[in-house]
This record gives C-alpha cells, structure tokens and sequence, in this order.
C-alpha cells in the first residue's frame, strides 16, 4: 500500500482521524438533540410543503453531508494518488453511498427518527417528496446500521471501503483503486480482528449490497424529480448535488 504508511496501524489512524475531522456534527451535540422531535405543528409545515420545495430543502442539507464526505475522501491514503477522474468516479457513485453509512449516527432507533434541520423527524415529515419508498429504505437501512453498534473506527474504516470500490464505473486505473481497496480492506480486517468482531465483515459486505440498491433507488427518483421539476433541479439545487448526482 502507499509508500507514505510504514504499517496498518498507521493506515487505520490517518482513516479514523480523517473520519473525525468530517463528522460535521460531533456525536454529543446530536445526543443532546435526541429527543428534541418536531411539533405537529412543525410537522404540519413540512408536510404543507410542495414537492419541489421539500426536494430543494433536502437537497441542500444532504449536500452539506456530501461535502464532508468529499473532504474524508481527499484524507483516504492513496485517494489523491489516484487521477481527477477516478477520484470524481468513486465519489459520484460512492459519497451518497458514504452518507447513508453516516447517517446511523444520526438515527435514533427508539423512536426511528433521523437528525433533520436541528430536530429528529420521523418517516411522516418527508411524505412532501412523493418517494415514501425512498424514505423507508433510508430509515430502515440506517435502522440495521445502529443494530451494528458500530464503534466510529469500524464506520471510518467501512466508509472508506464503500468509497474506494473497484467496481465502480468508468474507473481508468482500476489496478491502482485496487491497490488502495486493499489495504482499506486489510485495515477494516484488522481493526475488526483487533476487537474481535470479525463476524462483523460478512454484515458489512452484506450492508454494500443494501446500500447499492439504496443509492440506485436516490437516482431513479431524482431522474423522476429532474424531469418533473426541470427548473428547480437545474437551477435550484447546489451544484455539488447535481454534479455528483444529476
Ligand atoms: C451524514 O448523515 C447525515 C444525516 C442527517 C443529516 C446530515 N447528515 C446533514 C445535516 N442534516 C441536516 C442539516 O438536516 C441532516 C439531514 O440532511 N437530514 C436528512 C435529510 C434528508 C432526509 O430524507 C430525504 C432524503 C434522504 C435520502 C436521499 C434523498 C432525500 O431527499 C431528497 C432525511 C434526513
């Protein structure tokens, strides 16, 4: 693996650090926010709102979570040794990908409920975007990633795996990806073998699968949106957001 790592534990260590400084929010503040749910009245606000404005007020907060993604890639050892293109290859397909695995921290299964505009919401306060669909798979997807009770080494080390995917298309170097996949996976491997969950990796391949045919979902219902809702897609959504997913 690259040059720059004498060893595994060091690969670990720039990962973990990396995932640490993206967090966007730290895992006491969303504690303390936990029960912090939405009035009916609130409720009501959201579910008032039209298709297109709940999809542009969703779009933008989600893009904020793709931007730290995007900054935890650019950490990943290796990653900026890759080209522009692959790089912008694995994110495209990968940073939503990486923000689902996020998003457990920001689930509480409870209640089932997820971090949203400074309170936790409930399945209902997205019925706006018409894609319940969706929404149920995001929720029940971030609903098994907390049974996982992954500690914030394992999701940094298996995000990173989610991102650094050879599979991924139009890749140039795919030999190159693999060399950094590999040492990602030796690394997962062995923080998992360290604390003795290696039962663990077989959930987790199992979980990329899910998360797969979750994202390929998020695109079909943006293509959906994009067609019905032209305008605010192409003029009205971040750029980020349509550039990695439009
Ligand atoms: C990394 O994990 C997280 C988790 C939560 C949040 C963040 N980061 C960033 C900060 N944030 C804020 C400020 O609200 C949270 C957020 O965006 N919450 C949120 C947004 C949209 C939701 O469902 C709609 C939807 C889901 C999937 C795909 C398309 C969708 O709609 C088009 C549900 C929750």
């Amino acid at each position: 693996y690259p040059h720059s790592l004498r060893n595994i534990d060091e690969l670990c260590a720039s990962i973990v650090r990396s995932h640490r400084e993206t967090t966007q929010y730290r895992a006491e503040e969303l504690q303390a926010l936990r029960w912090k749910v939405l009035s009916r009245e609130e409720i009501q606000a959201y579910q008032s709102k039209s298709v297109d404005d709940m999809w542009q007020h969703c779009a933008i907060r989600l893009t904020d979570a793709v931007q730290y993604v995007v900054e935890f890639a650019k950490h990943i050892p290796g990653f900026r040794m890759l080209s522009q293109n692959d790089q912008i290859a694995l994110l495209k397909t990968g940073s939503m990908e990486v923000v689902l695995v996020r998003m457990c921290r920001y689930f509480n299964t409870e209640n089932n409920t997820v971090f949203f505009d400074g309170k936790f919401a409930g399945v209902e306060v997205f019925k706006s975007l018409a894609c319940g669909d969706l929404i149920t798979a995001v929720f029940d997807f971030a609903h098994n990633m907390c049974a996982l009770k992954l500690t914030e080494q394992q999701i940094a080390l298996f995000s990173a795996l989610v991102l650094i995917n050879t599979e991924r298309p139009c890749l140039e170097d795919r030999t190159r990806v693999q060399r950094v996949q590999r040492s990602v996976e030796f690394g997962l491997s062995h923080i998992l073998h360290r604390d003795n969950q290696e039962s663990l990796l077989h959930k987790l391949y199992q979980r990329m699968a899910v998360l797969r045919s979750l994202c390929s979902l998020h695109m079909e219902k943006l293509r959906w949106f994009s067609q019905r809702y032209p305008l605010t897609a192409h003029s009205l959504f971040p750029p980020l957001y349509k550039e990695l997913f439009a």
